[in-house]
């Protein structure tokens, strides 16, 4: 695989806790509705006869586990994944464990190559806990927190079934439980929780661990608090979760909505009519044609459903999905001046193919407007951006940028202006400020080394 080119994403986790046995597929369903956090591999574990068994296969969840597989069982978990440590081989796949304890996670530990050989952060988690066990309350997580940085949005089972929930202090990324007939649910997103009849119990705090057992709630408590804010992911907002999602009691949809409002009263742009980039933008492109007044056109047409381009892992896969993902309704944009939106820039990829799409269709002018500030920094939180090289905004100016991709003009948000749509201000903006919410120093040439051989 083709480490230099990849930037990944991030992963979905989904656990279950019921009093009775139940069917497999509900953890099945969960993860098919996560499969935008991860594309990689899909994986199961699930608790019997004191004693864990896991299935994981490469691909999508549909791929993994077929409709007529099925299974009973009372506690389990399960995980959608992109790697952002070591390769995306079955070996390393989540959830990762053995017949005692297994794991399932979002996010990046940041320094763990700082403890010892292991191939991904993943197995670096298992292995502290595999011989910890008669202390895991107690000494064991506690322990792992004040160690462990970066971001993580953790699910550990164990063979007595026992299922624990675990959200790092800084919130980096989402975690919530639910109810779905009286069964006990954890998931990345609320909207999976809502979207399979149930209902949502809490946003799971920064430094919240709780303790699930057959369909009861045995530990709820906040065990690690220090005062300092979350620093929960920005572009969960931006582009990661769905937009019917909530974050901590924010709408992703509304903050989306309200960027492109904001991007249309500070980085105006005048033109005929105002076009998405398929599918995340959308919201942000309905924003910014309210508050302008210049009419919204579908005039890209989104042709394959399931695939987002910037999660494939080569630059030779992500050229492909975007030469199939594309459609265009040319009379809708010969001659005129487009006001193109998206929700933001990494590599260029989307704007380039666009940009071209547009200028062959016969559109004057096309003037990008983007939902979010300049992608200038790597993040070690839960995303790959492997290498400052990689990101097209680093070390060029937008008149630069605009000149790369092919286009009249471009316009970002600034950092204030996106923590003011979004309507929060306790939010990690270190891919885009370089500010890293980090609880130890690093040296950021290292991590490059670590996290982007
Ligand atoms: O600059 P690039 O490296 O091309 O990456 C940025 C693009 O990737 C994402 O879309 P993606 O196709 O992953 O998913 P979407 O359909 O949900 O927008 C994002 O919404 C941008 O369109
Ligand atoms: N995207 C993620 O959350 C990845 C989880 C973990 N860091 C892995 O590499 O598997
Ligand atoms: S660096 Fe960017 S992508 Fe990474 S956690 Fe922070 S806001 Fe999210
Ligand atoms: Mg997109």
């Amino acid at each position: 695989m083709d480490k230099i080119d990849k930037i990944r994403d991030k992963c979905g986790v989904f656990g279950i806790s019921s009093n009775k046995p139940i069917s497999i597929q509900l953890i099945i369903e969960g993860l098919r509705l996560l499969q935008h956090r991860g594309q990689e591999s899909a994986g199961i574990s699930y608790s019997e006869d004191n004693k864990i068994s896991t299935i994981k296969g490469l691909g999508l969840v549909d791929d993994v586990f077929k409709d007529n597989f099925t299974k009973f069982v009372k506690n389990g978990i399960g995980h959608v994944r992109y790697s952002t440590t070591g390769d995306s081989s079955i070996e390393e796949a989540q959830p990762l464990g053995d017949s005692v304890i297994s794991v399932a996670f979002n996010g990046t530990i940041s320094n763990y190559y700082k403890f010892g050989t292991f191939k991904t952060d993943t197995e670096f988690i298992f292995s502290f806990f595999r011989n910890r066990l008669n202390n895991l309350i107690s000494s064991a997580i506690p322990d792992f927190i004040n160690l462990a940085d970066g971001a993580y949005s953790l699910l550990i089972l164990l063979n007595d079934g026992t299922l624990l929930g675990l959200r790092d202090p800084r919130g980096f990324h989402p975690l919530t439980l639910g109810i779905i007939n009286d069964v006990i649910v954890f998931s990345s997103e609320d909207s999976v929780i809502k979207q399979l009849g149930g209902k949502v119990i809490k946003h799971i705090l920064p430094g919240e661990l709780i303790m699930v057992k057959d369909g009861e709630i045995i530990y709820d408590r906040i065990i690690y608090e220090d005062g300092l804010p979350y620093s929960t992911c920005s572009f969960e907002y931006i582009y990661f979760s769905r937009p019917d999602s909530n974050i901590d009691g924010y709408s992703v949809y509304i903050a989306r909505r309200r960027l492109g409002e904001i991007l249309a009263e500070k980085h105006p742009a005048k033109g005929d009519i105002v076009v998405p980039v398929p599918d995340s933008s959308r919201p942000i492109a309905i924003g910014f044609s309210k508050r302008s007044g210049i009419p919204l056109e579908e005039a890209l047409v989104r042709t394959i459903s399931s695939v987002r381009s910037f999660i494939m892992p080569t630059q030779d896969k992500r050229k492909e999905v975007l030469e199939e993902k594309f459609g265009i309704v040319s009379e809708l944009v010969k001659g005129k001046r487009i006001i193109l939106i998206d929700d933001s820039i990494v590599r260029g990829n989307t704007m380039r193919r666009i940009a071209s799409m547009l200028r062959s269709a016969g559109a004057k002018e096309i003037h990008v407007r983007i939902g979010s500030p300049m992608i200038k920094y790597p993040c070690y939180m839960g995303i790959d951006f492997p290498r400052r090289e990689e990101l097209i905004a680093y070390n060029r100016s937008e008149i630069e940028i605009s000149k790369e991709l092919g286009v009249d003009s471009i316009e970002y948000l600034t950092v204030e202006e996106m923590l003011q749509a979004i309507g929060r201000k306790d939010l990690c903006t270190a891919c885009f400020s370089g500010n890293y919410p980090l609880k130890f120093r690093y040296d950021f040439k290292e991590l490059e080394k670590v996290f982007g051989k």
